[in-house]
């Protein structure tokens, strides 16, 4: 890292991809001096900043101010806030401006907000000129512990999430703790579901942890956000540098997801149902399923749901105000899960559990067990 560590850095979390390789750098009030932390990353003094209208309008002007006094020129291009911006419509709209503003392919752009700007950014990076620098600086909790890192990038589509992508890795991520402050709780709740996550994959004594910390850190105690975050940025360091595009291990990121991202499906994309909600649902759908094919002890579902319960987050589809899941029945929500890209050869690929800290890839999940399953938890049993 050639940054030189200073006051406001907590510290660094290398991502180990050889010449892809990047930092995620974790400190307080990064954002007040962004040139300070790309400097070493700029060709010439000049970037594109793109972000959404609520990230821009809480600290763009800080931002762009910054940068002005560090002699950087930024054009910027903002698009609404929510999930309805992962679109085709906005992709063309950024890359169009991307184009304008003469952005070459060692020109750097900053992604800065949430997973949203994240990955509609990163994915445009991912195709204009065939590949042009992105630096993630994530703003929500969701976005500093996961989506950032690891170069996924990409839009949703009627049929699924994020199903039209790419991997593009960034060229550095900075996590500004401070910038979580600004977050709603329904928004933290939700990044916390990610955090919570890596607990279950593999790291039992993290689990436990935010069992006795999760408040801390959804409340805003900074050594505990720090804590969590690093610990979540160093779980998918290490599994994005041994499985980059998914061919294994990866795939245990996805623990929550092919439930939760047929959740989000059928329900729109329109921010009454935000992915971390879904994925808090979605692991308690695949702990539960894990205890009905007698791999995981019940007690550890039961744990998993009594976490979240305290946490605030929902654990079944219920829990979410509105009919938004109203006309999803078994079959509905086995034709989404269809869709997703883990399928081989026909075959739902699920991330299941052992216990809490035990999660594994299982493609032989019987269909019966998984329809009689769905059909005892769906509100809707059309
Ligand atoms: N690429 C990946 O590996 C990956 C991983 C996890 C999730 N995701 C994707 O990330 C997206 C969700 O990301 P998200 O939860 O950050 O949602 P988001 O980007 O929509 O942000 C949530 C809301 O918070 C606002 N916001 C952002 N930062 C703020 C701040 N500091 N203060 C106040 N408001 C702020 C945004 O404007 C938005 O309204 C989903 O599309 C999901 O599929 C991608
Ligand atoms: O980085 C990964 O790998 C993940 O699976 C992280 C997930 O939290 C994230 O939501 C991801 O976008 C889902 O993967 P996808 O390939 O199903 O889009
Ligand atoms: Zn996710």
């Amino acid at each position: 890292m050639s940054n030189s560590v200073a006051a406001t850095e907590i510290g660094t979390v290398p991502v180990a991809l050889g010449d892809r390789g990047y930092d995620i750098v974790i400190g307080e009030g990064l954002l007040a001096d962004p040139g300070r932390w790309l400097g070493d990353l700029l060709l010439r003094p000049r970037l594109a900043l793109v972000s959404d209208e609520t990230v821009f309008g809480l600290y763009g002007d800080g931002v762009m101010d910054a940068l002005a006094k560090a002699g950087i020129r930024a054009d910027r291009h903002i698009i609404p806030a929510g999930e309805g911006a992962k679109s085709f419509s906005e992709l063309e709209r950024l890359c169009s401006a991307l184009l304008d503003f003469d952005i070459e392919r060692r020109d750097l752009v900053l992604a800065l907000g949430g997973g949203v700007v994240g990955d509609l950014t990163g994915f445009a990076c991912a195709i204009l000129r065939r590949g042009v620098d992105v630096v993630q600086i994530p703003t929500t909790l969701l976005s500093q512990v996961d989506s950032s890192v690891g170069g996924k990038t990409g839009i949703n589509v009627p049929q699924g999430k994020n199903l039209i992508g790419a991997f593009h890795q960034p060229r550095r991520v900075l996590i500004d703790l401070t910038s979580l402050d600004s977050l709603t709780m329904r928004e933290r709740r939700a990044g916390y579901a990610e955090v919570m996550k890596y607990g279950l994959i593999d790291q039992p004594d993290f689990f436990s942890w935010l069992e006795d910390h999760g408040a801390d850190v959804l409340l805003g105690d900074r050594p505990s956000q720090a804590f969590a975050v690093a610990q979540s940025c160093r779980s998918k360091a290490r599994i994005v540098a041994a499985d980059e595009r998914e061919q294994g291990q990866r795939a245990l990121l996805n623990l929550g997801h092919t439930f939760g991202h047929a959740l989000e499906a059928h329900a729109g994309y329109d921010g009454r149902l935000l992915h971390g909600e879904a994925v808090a649902i979605g692991c308690v759908m695949a702990f539960e399923l894990s205890a009905r094919l007698a791999l995981c002890p019940p007690d550890d579902a039961d744990r998993l749901r009594r976490h979240l319960q305290k946490t605030g987050l929902p654990i079944r589809c219920e829990d979410i105000a509105g009919d938004l899941f109203k006309g999803l029945g078994a079959d509905r929500m086995i034709a989404l899960m269809q869709q997703d890209k883990k399928v081989e050869n026909g075959m739902i690929g699920f991330i299941l559990a052992r216990g809490i800290g035990r999660a594994f890839i299982s493609r032989d999940v019987p269909m019966p067990v998984l329809r009689d399953y769905l059909k005892s938890i769906l509100p809707d049993l059309a």
